[in-house]
């Protein structure tokens, strides 16, 4: 597979290019924190009421994007535009036409519900009254609560909390920084549900999240790794142009199969998904097979392997594994 970053996604705006319909515009943006360059030229677009998903493992760079963009941190190099409005410049402007939900619990502990949105509002120089609307499907599944400490609610409810905040003041673009890391499925897949919602009212969504599965909900996705853009499509083009056949397989010891399958001569990489492993090869040769007499040898018992349709996990790990 061809290597990552800036050979294979465009990685500025074109002369003459301009930033178009793009309500989120990056240009060759970098970060570096003394030694670690968190952000590598970065340049992408986001469109008007799009639903759009940063992709990346811990430390990638996800965060630092979105505190750029939500001016809550310079930039070294670059320059990025939020409906127009330049992350340095317009600073001010900014932060009334975006929502930003950070990724540590935003809210104040000691505060209720009700008193934690009634700040948010107060903030932004509007009332919750004002946009109930915008919020109604959100905020009605916590406002039983709203005597409850902010600190006391459970992880589902600061979340919808956390995003009622960020909605208060009827943003044009949200920017949510894993939102459900450390939810419960339900709660995440609900989340997910409200996202949608929002994105029909016309908000342009920008969401990172490092949860693979996640990024099948999104427009387009960004996949990002090590400050750099890995790659930037629909989820769906994204794994139609993975190049490789993906083979799961299951035995009955999972850690010695890893093992055992990273050690075939022709694996480029495997990796543990769920009750199985994914494995790629270095090239379309390796039959399922193979593999099964392979695993046969080496004493493994009850083997399932067989073919199937990449993932955009499968497309990250294998990024990953060529970037190593
Ligand atoms: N204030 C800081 N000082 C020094 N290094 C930092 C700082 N903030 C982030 N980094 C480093 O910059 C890189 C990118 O971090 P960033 O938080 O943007 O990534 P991320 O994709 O959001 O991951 P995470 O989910 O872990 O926050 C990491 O190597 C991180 O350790």
């Amino acid at each position: 597979m061809k290597n990552s970053n800036s050979n294979t996604i465009q990685n500025s705006l074109s002369p003459g290019e301009g930033w178009g319909d793009a309500v989120i515009g990056i240009n060759q943006i970098s970060k570096s924190y003394d030694e670690t360059h968190a952000l590598k030229r970065i340049s992408l677009k986001v469109n008007e009421g799009e639903l759009f998903g940063l992709i990346g493992p811990d430390g990638a760079g996800k965060t630092t994007l979105m505190r750029i963009l939500t001016t809550l941190l310079l930039p070294d190099s670059g320059e990025a535009k939020m409906d127009g409005l330049d992350v340095v410049n317009d600073f001010k402007k900014i932060r009334h036409i975006v929502g930003y939900m950070p990724g540590r619990f935003s809210l104040y502990q000691d505060l209720s519900v009700e008193e934690n949105l009634n700040f948010f509002a107060t903030v932004f120089g509007t009332t919750v009254q004002e946009n109930y609307d915008l919020i109604r499907d959100i905020y009605y599944q916590i406002e039983p609560f709203k005597n409850r400490r902010a600190g006391k609610l459970s992880g589902g409810m600061k979340q919808k909390l956390a995003l009622s905040c960020a909605l208060i003041h009827k943003p044009k673009v949200l920017v949510l920084d894993e939102p459900t890391t450390g939810v419960d499925a339900v709660s995440r897949k609900e989340f997910w549900e409200m996202l949608k919602k929002l994105q029909e009212k016309g908000i342009t969504i920008l969401v990172s999240t490092p949860y693979m599965d996640e990024a099948n909900l999104c427009d387009r996705v960004a996949l990002i790794q090590k400050g750099e853009l890995l790659d930037v499509d629909s989820p769906q083009r994204i794994t139609e142009k993975f190049p490789r056949k993906v083979i799961q397989v299951r035995s009955d010891e999972m850690y010695r199969l890893i093992n055992d399958l990273r050690a075939f001569e022709k694996a480029e990489s495997v990796f543990a998904f769920g009750q199985f492993a994914h494995f790629t090869g270095i090239n379309d040769d390796v039959e399922t097979s193979e593999l099964d007499i392979y695993l046969e040898k080496q004493n493994h018992k009850n083997v399932v392997v067989e073919e199937i349709h990449p993932g955009i996990e499968d497309v990250f790990m294998n990024m990953q594994s060529q970037t190593k």
